[in-house]
């Protein structure tokens, strides 16, 4: 299995630590903590998984390939690290998912707006790999490629569409047309939602409601895919801070045993 690891967090410039120079990327490397929290996307191949996270990580819309394995992408947060993972939607790799899945604090069950299969699939063959999930698993249902029956997503802005520096003529036209029939409307994802609630025992009353969980979204333009993950993160924030709590009550001090050790030593010697 290849797995491809993008870490962001990254860069090759020169930081000053300890009086020596050393790498920034060994520097950040050496610093860089276990992740905080861990985000899943899942959903069948060719609906825009990959093209989601290169958006929303690079700003960009570019050439994929068919995922093979996983890959994983770290996303700094404040103060907080985030894993994110996109997994392969091919049939062949089926198996790998639930291993992916695994501790995972959010997960982000993905379809194409213009393929009814896709949104049928998730229910099908991706949620039950979501049992190794973390228990208070956040759901998120993303409709992608909405740039292909929605004109609001296929004129999303520049800023969004990673354009900034693009010359006028390079823009796509405003007069641009929705290419293609849209299968899935946003209330079927949101019926399937109230399913994953019910499959996962989590009490809907007490749970994300639809409406903010639901996003239609295009990797292509960018249209709402910030508004995606950057929910997804506030979501997750109470859970990072229970797990650091956590940790943090669990922790032993090496430093100060080992001060407590040495005075008890030098008192008997
Ligand atoms: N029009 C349009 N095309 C998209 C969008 N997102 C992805 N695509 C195209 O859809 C195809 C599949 O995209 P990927 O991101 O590779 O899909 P994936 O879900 O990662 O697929 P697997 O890795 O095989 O599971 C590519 O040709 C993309 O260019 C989108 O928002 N709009
Ligand atoms: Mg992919």
């Amino acid at each position: 299995m290849k797995v491809k690891y993008n870490i962001d967090i990254l860069s090759a410039s020169p930081l000053r630590v300890n009086k020596r120079r050393v790498p920034r990327a060994m520097a950040d490397s050496a610093k860089m903590k276990k992740p905080d929290v861990k985000l899943v996307l899942l959903g069948d191949m060719n609906v825009g998984k990959t093209s989601l996270l290169h958006r929303y990580m690079e700003r960009k819309f570019k050439e994929t390939v068919s995922t093979v394995g996983g890959a994983f992408f770290l996303k700094q947060w404040g103060p907080y690290n985030i894993s994110i993972w996109d997994t392969a939607g091919r049939e062949q790799f089926h198996g790998l998912g639930s291993m992916y899945c695994r501790g995972a604090s959010a997960i982000i069950l993905t379809y194409d707006v213009t393929s009814w299969q896709s949104l049928v699939e998730l229910e099908e063959r991706f949620l039950s790999l979501t049992d190794t999930a973390s228990e208070d698993c956040i759901f998120a249902i993303v409709g992608n490629k909405a740039d292909l029956t929605d004109p609001k997503a296929l004129e999303a802005g520049p800023e969004e569409a990673g354009l900034e520096e693009a010359e006028p003529s390079e823009r796509p036209p405003s007069t641009a047309v929705p290419s293609a029939r849209k299968q899935v409307q946003r209330e079927d994802a949101m019926t399937l939602y109230g399913r994953v609630l019910r499959y996962k025992l989590q009490d809907e009353q007490s749970s994300q409601p639809a409406e903010r969980m639901c996003f239609e979204t295009s990797a292509k333009t960018g249209y709402n895919v910030d508004l995606l993950f950057e929910t997804i993160f506030d979501m997750v924030l109470p859970s990072i801070l229970k797990k650091r709590s956590e940790n943090d009550t669990r922790t032993v001090d090496l430093e100060e045993c080992r001060d407590a050790k040495r005075s008890r030593a030098g008192c008997c010697s």
